[in-house]
């Protein structure tokens, strides 16, 4: 395998299984087609059969199959790529199906609770390393996917204590073979970050949506008039797909509330120099803002 994310030699896996296939899913699907270091073979199931004739018109699978547990079957590498309220339905469904010495792994937002929802079920003989790509867009569904998401972003891996040092380095490699830059941490550090990096964002992003919708009928008009400003930046990520976000608010709840009530009390902060007419402190917030964009366009993060 080269730097550069070329594939070299054989596939790495055999049989790889994505259930769930939207923007996450899809890309992966699509990925493994160009990419020939990925998988022989990929499966596909998903929720309903609108997704899978999609994904069949789209051909960025070799299999598609409606039920999960039949789909699981053989595969040495099983991706969840649902909404992670959807973990540990799917995972009662097809525990009983995983190939010994599969590796099983995930894509989701939040880590804990993937960890909650399927350790317990997991069968002795099967290799659990949780992984969050740290890319994305508002977009949802088959169709929104392409082969290059995940170029020069961060995959976060999660394996729990004890995991298989063998399988953590396939899952490693499966991610660099995506393109992405692969770090380790564990879950509950993993709920943190991504509270105040991801989840904050988007609850701030839905509220101040809400605010503008719930103003009176004429200044509304007035704001989606003039919306090619501040607000346009957030009405982009407010627009993302509800089961998701919903699924990611409910299941990282305690990090999303601390870090909420860090931002409120910063916020009221800034509320009460810009009332007292503070012009350092509000100087100061201001060049930190500059600051942290600045660093993200050095990493090219940004
Ligand atoms: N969208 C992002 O930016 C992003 C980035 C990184 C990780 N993720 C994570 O990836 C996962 C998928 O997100 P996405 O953006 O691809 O969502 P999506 O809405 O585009 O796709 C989700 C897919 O899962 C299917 N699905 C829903 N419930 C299901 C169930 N019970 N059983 C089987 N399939 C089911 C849907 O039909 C759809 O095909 C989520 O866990 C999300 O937290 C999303
Ligand atoms: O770029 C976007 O639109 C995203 O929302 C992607 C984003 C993010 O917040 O950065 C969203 C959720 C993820 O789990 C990872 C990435």
């Amino acid at each position: 395998m080269s730097d550069s994310g070329e594939p070299s030699g054989a596939p790495l896996f055999e049989r790889l299984c994505l259930l769930g296939i939207g923007l996450i899913g899809s890309s992966l699907a699509r990925r493994a087609r160009e990419h020939g270091g990925l998988a022989r073979t990929v499966v596909v199931s998903s929720r309903t059969e609108a997704t899978l004739a999609r994904v069949r018109e789209l051909g960025i699978a070799d299999v598609v199959e409606a039920d999960p547990a039949e789909a699981v079957r053989g595969a040495d590498c099983v991706i969840l790529c649902a909404p992670v309220g959807a973990n540990a339905a799917l995972m009662r469904r097809i525990a009983p199906h995983l190939a010994p010495g599969c590796i099983l792994s995930d894509v989701g937002s939040t880590k804990g609770s993937v960890l909650r929802d399927v350790q317990p079920l997991l069968p002795g003989d099967v290799h659990f390393v949780p992984a969050h790509p740290m890319a994305g867009t508002e977009f949802s569904g088959p169709d929104a996917g392409f082969a290059t998401l995940f170029e020069g972003r961060y995959c976060i891996l999660t394996p729990p204590p004890g995991a298989d040092p063998a399988a953590v380095e396939k899952v490693r490699e499966f991610w660099r073979r995506c393109g992405s830059m692969v770090e380790s941490m564990d879950a509950a550090t993993h709920d943190k970050v991504v509270a105040i990096v991801s989840h904050l964002p988007h609850l701030i992003a839905f509220t101040i949506c809400g605010t503008a919708d719930d103003l009176a009928a004429e200044t509304r008009e007035a704001v989606l008039k003039f919306a090619a400003s501040g607000f346009r930046d957030f009405t982009r990520i407010a627009s993302s797909d509800v089961d998701m976000w919903r699924d990611v608010f409910l299941n990282n709840r305690e990090a999303l509330l601390e870090m909420l009530a860090r931002f409120s009390e910063d916020a009221h902060a800034l509320g009460r120099a810009v009332r007292w007419g503070q012009a350092d402190f509000i100087e100061d917030r201001i060049r930190r803002g500059r600051k942290i964009r600045r660093s993200l366009i050095e990493r090219r993060q940004a």
